[in-house]
Formats: structure tokens, C-alpha cells, sequence
């Protein structure tokens, strides 16, 4: 099976000289179609570069990656461009919604943008899944942080993207709004077959994913499957242990 999105000794360095910095050093995955996968790790550990690079937002130094069976290498900056918005869906920690547009044309921008007629049973299902039909002629700033955020995920899902990318998605949130907001990511995978990549700090949001990659200076160290929250914080309190023993040494 093609994996949704896939890197291959991916590597990123950052500056040049005395203050390059390593923030991939050497990391192979593959997030899997229909699949819900957590991305965690220290501040600094590399999980918003593994994300950006990934998702062709940022380029690698070295290795390889791939949206579904397209290798990013290979693509000019409009394509590129083209694949972001046709085969990958984004939401980030700040809701990123246009303030001017409502409710509906949030959802729509991107497919407006692709000049794409959006289908109308697929909006009209988004619509129901996130609860918001009674709010699609409003604007951002009339909505709460949970509901833009909402909003969010439904203009991220609203192209039938290959995989959504999710950078802390709940960061701005209050545990009960980012639950709804983490209980839409987790349908679209279970009810819509979508794949989802959310980079977290937060063990009670990891434990959503179907699968837990943990991240430390640059690498791949952990993987954890049907995470639960306990179990994702006693893996994070491990990593943190065996760090300090390092730098102690
Ligand atoms: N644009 C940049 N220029 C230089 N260094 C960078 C840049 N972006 C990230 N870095 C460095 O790369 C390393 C990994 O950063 P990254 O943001 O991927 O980590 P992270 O795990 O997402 O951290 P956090 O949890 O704090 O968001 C860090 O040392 C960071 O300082």
C-alpha cells in the first residue's frame, strides 16, 4: 500500500558554519493512508521541521520524501505549490482563518482557489461533522477559538486531501474545545478515510492517534501504537531521563 506521506533519510540542516543546526538527522517514515498519527518530542527535537518538510512546505538538505507516489525532489515551485493545495489540508496552532470571508467561504478557499467546484454532499456532510450549519454565514471573529478551529479542519478537509498536516491544532485551545477539535480529526480518519500527521505536545491529545512517533535531536527514538495518555506521558518522562543521563555523562 502507498503510504499517505513518507520521508526517507530526511535530513535538514539549518545556517551554515559554527551555527548550523542539525534538526533531521537521518529520520525514515511512513504515515499510513487512513491513519492518525501523533508527531512528539522536546522543544527543539525537529517535529514542526519533520512536518514542514514532509508536507513541502520547507525543502530537505538531504533524503527523500513523498506525498502519496510523488516525490517532492523532483517538483518546480508551482508544482509544489499545486500539490500543497490539492493533495495536502493544513491547520496550524493560530486557526489561520480569513477574517473578511464567512464560515462557508473559509471551508471553500481552497477549492476557490484551485478555481474547483466544491462538492456538495462532501460540504454538507464537513458541515454536519463539525457541528457548525448554523453558523456558515458568520465570521471568524463571531465564533470561539474551538469553532474557528473547527472551521479549520473542515477547509483542511475540504479538498479530500491525501493527508492533513495538523501543528498543534490544539495549542490555543481549553482541554474541552481542543477535545472537539481532536474528536473531528480522529472521524475524518474513521468515518471520511482521511490520514492525519499532528505535531503535539500534549500526551491526552497523542493519545487520539492511532500511532505516537516520538522525536529526539533529530531522530526517530520511539514508536508507540493505540497510545494511551498514561502510557504517552511514562514514554516522554523515559526520553527525558535517558537525556539527562546523556548530558550528565
Ligand atoms: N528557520 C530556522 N532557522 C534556524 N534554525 C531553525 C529554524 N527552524 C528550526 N530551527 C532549529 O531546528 C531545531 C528543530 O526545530 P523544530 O521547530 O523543528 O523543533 P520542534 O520539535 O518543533 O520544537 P517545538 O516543540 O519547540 O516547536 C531547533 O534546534 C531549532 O532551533
Amino acid at each position: 500500500m502507498t503510504a499517505a506521506a513518507r520521508v526517507e533519510g530526511a535530513v535538514k540542516e539549518y545556517g551554515a558554519g559554527e551555527t548550523r543546526v542539525r534538526a533531521l538527522d537521518g529520520v525514515s517514515v511512513e504515515f499510513a493512508e487512513a491513519r492518525f498519527t501523533a508527531v512528539m518530542g522536546p522543544s527543539g527535537s525537529g517535529k514542526s521541521t519533520l512536518m514542514h518538510c514532509a508536507a513541502g512546505l520547507d525543502t530537505l538538505s538531504g533524503g527523500r520524501a513523498w506525498i502519496g507516489g510523488t516525490e517532492l525532489s523532483g517538483l518546480g515551485d508551482r508544482e509544489l505549490t499545486l500539490l500543497r493545495r490539492e493533495r495536502i489540508g493544513f491547520v496550524f496552532q493560530a486557526f489561520n482563518l480569513v477574517p473578511t470571508l464567512t464560515v462557508r467561504e473559509n471551508i471553500t478557499l481552497p477549492l476557490d482557489l484551485g478555481g474547483t467546484a466544491p462538492d456538495r454532499e462532501w460540504l454538507d456532510t464537513l458541515v454536519d461533522v463539525v457541528g457548525l450549519g448554523d453558523r456558515l454565514h458568520h465570521r471568524p471573529a463571531q465564533l470561539s477559538g474551538g469553532q474557528q478551529q473547527r472551521v479549520a479542519v473542515a477547509r483542511a478537509l475540504a479538498g479530500r486531501p491525501a493527508v492533513v498536516f495538523a501543528d498543534e491544532p490544539t495549542g490555543n485551545l481549553d482541554s474541552r474545545s481542543g477535545g472537539e477539535v481532536l474528536g473531528l480529526l480522529r472521524s475524518a480518519v474513521d468515518t471520511m478515510r482521511g490520514s492525519v500527521v499532528m505535531v503535539t505536545h500534549d500526551p491526552a491529545a497523542a493519545a487520539y492517534a492511532d500511532t505516537v512517533l516520538f522525536l529526539a535531536d533529530g531522530r526517530l527514538v520511539d514508536t508507540v501504537e493505540r497510545p494511551t495518555a498514561e502510557g504517552v506521558l511514562d514514554r516522554m518522562k523515559a526520553l527525558d531521563t535517558r537525556r539527562d543521563r546523556a548530558a550528565a555523562r
